[in-house]
């Protein structure tokens, strides 16, 4: 377990050339990108949490049945501070740190009040965003840092609260077909009002980046929500979009504003100004994309936390969304370094099974319908919503699998109807995990697994002019607890999930979160397929006729 989640890991800065054995698709050219935490000490002091680490960004590139690995530290800013301090001095979700080594409460308060508020990491370790041609480092702060996605190389740092007043957002944007970013923040200090932000990131203007003006200088305020509280605001990982409207879930998972403005006089971390509140209910909120407005219709459902939305789609005047649930917020307690030890298997159990729940939502409620009564009359699914009085409607999801995290689909289908998820699979014990294919229509698996591996989130890559939702490959970095064993690049086909192609490189390479596929540009682009995070290209590839 040490060697998965507490090892800091080194660099590699050379592109090292992988070991391929079974064959790679010719048609798979491109860079796999990826981020997630890689430093976990920094001179004496440590990290208390997983999701604390220092952003290790590391990239596959895949050429002509070839495969070469390379990883580099993201130099945020909190970065050089740390290494030239060799200690850590800025503060991550679950540490909080002290730029004045001196302990003593007056000092501490004399720090704070000098800093009126702490500064935010821009350690941004979660996710990789494509912003027309430019690519980001993403994490839940303001902070943003543009990547260069061949080189690894950190370039400069943006403040999304010069452009929209967030505070936080999310590191899971969505991309729509003409390239437009949609993302969520929270705006916590602006007039009092504490809200949730849309926003969107119009897509480039063509030679916009070669002139030097950024996609971001445009970015403008989609939507607000008022919070229902002022003072404990929700947190939220992700949001999730259908064709027309987009879903954000106001859960009971909540940020205690008041905790956080003393948390760094307290000496106490951000992570412990957050709660579980059993008792509340979770707000589902719905904005029409077309009205940029909320729906008058106010739906709920019962206390739960979602990290992961995995899609969304409408049908039959019906919005379906389907996310990765949890009874309570104890996921993020597990991750906690001290708890990622040999007692991993006893500590894990304590934490409630993440499982896959489809909500489905009346977009139009009969005023006269019956207080109590079902208002979804699809076939296809058990979820329920019950209306209750003064527009209310009571949502009661269907529960679809259990044990899936890190999901992904086909993004070709994202806000459309889809059938596939691909996902890693979670039993905390007994470990290792495993890579699911999980089948809506038929609630039926697929799963690949070996011994001591542990798999990072599959990424779906569609065969050029793939007409099946399921055309195409799977890419997992794969590290193992066997030291034997070297980390590989695991290629699966999506279809069969049989492995097709594994790339081993001898480096010691982290556990990471999420990233990106980046096919290969200057293919014929007629020929080049869907891909992932390319919206424009995906849109081409939803046009094409399904079988
Ligand atoms: C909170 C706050 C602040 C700070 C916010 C900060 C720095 C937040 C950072 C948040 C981060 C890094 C969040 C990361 C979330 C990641 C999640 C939910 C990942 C879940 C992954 C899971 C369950 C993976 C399980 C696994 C699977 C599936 C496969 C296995 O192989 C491996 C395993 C077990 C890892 C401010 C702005 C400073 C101030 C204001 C308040
Ligand atoms: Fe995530």
């Amino acid at each position: 377990m040490e060697i998965i989640f507490g090892r800091n890991k080194k660099e590699q800065l050379e592109p090292v050339r992988a070991r391929v054995t079974g064959k790679i698709p010719a048609w798979l050219q491109g860079i796999l990108l990826r981020n997630g935490p890689g430093m976990h000490t920094v001179g004496e002091t440590r990290y208390n949490h997983w999701f604390d680490g220092l952003a290790l960004l590391h990239s596959f590139t895949i050429r002509d049945g070839e495969v070469y690995y390379r990883s580099k530290y993201l130099r945020s800013d909190t970065y050089t501070a740390n290494i030239e301090a060799n200690r850590i001095v800025v503060s991550e979700f679950g540490t909080m740190a002290y730029p004045d080594p001196c302990k003593n409460i007056f000092s501490k308060a004399f720090s704070y009040l000098s800093h009126t508020i702490p500064d935010f990491t821009d350690n941004c370790l979660i996710n990789i965003m494509r912003c027309g041609e430019d690519f980001y480092a993403t994490t839940e702060t303001s902070y943003i840092r543009r990547i260069n996605p061949q080189t690894l190389e950190t370039l400069e740092k943006v403040d999304f609260r010069k452009y929209v007043a967030v505070n936080l957002a999310t590191s899971h944007p969505h991309y729509d077909a003409a390239g437009n970013v949609l993302n969520v923040g929270t705006s916590i200090v602006d007039k009092g009002k504490t809200k949730y932000v849309i926003f969107k990131i119009p897509a480039p203007v063509p030679g916009g980046r070669k002139e030097g003006r950024s996609p971001l200088k445009d970015t403008e305020v989609f939507c607000s929500i008022a919070a229902h509280s002022l003072l404990s605001p929700s947190y939220y990982h992700s949001f999730g979009v259908s064709e027309n409207y987009i879903i954000f879930l106001e859960q009971p998972f909540k940020l205690d504003i008041l905790k956080m403005a003393t948390a760094y006089i307290r000496g106490v971390s951000w992570a412990s100004c957050l709660a579980f509140h059993g008792e509340d209910k979770t707000h589902i909120h719905i904005i029409d994309r077309r009205t940029r407005k909320p729906v008058p219709t106010k739906y709920h459902t019962d206390p739960m936390v979602v990290f992961h939305h995995v899609n969304a789609y409408e049908e039959d005047g019906c919005l379906l969304f389907d996310v990765i649930t949890y009874e309570d917020g104890s996921l993020y307690q597990l991750f906690y370094l001290a708890n990622l030890n040999e007692d991993f298997k006893e500590n894990s159990r304590l934490t409630s099974m993440p499982t896959l729940k489809r909500f489905v939502l009346p977009l139009h409620v009969d005023k006269n319908a019956e207080v109590g009564s079902n208002l979804i009359k699809l076939s296809s699914t058990t979820a329920r919503a019950l209306k209750e009085k003064d527009d209310q409607v009571y949502c009661q999801p269907e529960l679809l699998c259990e044990g899936l995290e890190l999901p992904h689909i086909n993004y070709a289908h994202n806000g459309q109807p889809y059938r596939y998820i691909f996902a890693a699979g979670v039993q905390w014990s007994p470990i290792p995990t495993k890579i699911i294919k999980y089948d809506i229509l038929t609630k039926s698996s697929l799963t690949w697994r070996e011994e001591h591996c542990w798999p990072a989130e599959p990424l779906f890559v569609p065969t050029p002019g793939a007409k099946d939702e399921d055309d195409g490959i799977i890419l997992s970095a794969i590290v193992s607890t066997d030291p034997q064993k070297s980390p590989f690049l695991l290629v699966l086909d999506a279809r069969t999930f049989t492995e097709l192609a594994r790339a081993s490189v001898d480096v010691e390479m982290h556990l990471d979160f999420h990233g990106l596929f980046i096919p290969d540009a200057g293919r014929d682009p007629g020929k080049q397929a869907p891909s992932q995070e390319a919206p424009a290209r995906a849109a081409a590839g939803r046009a094409a006729p399904r079988t």
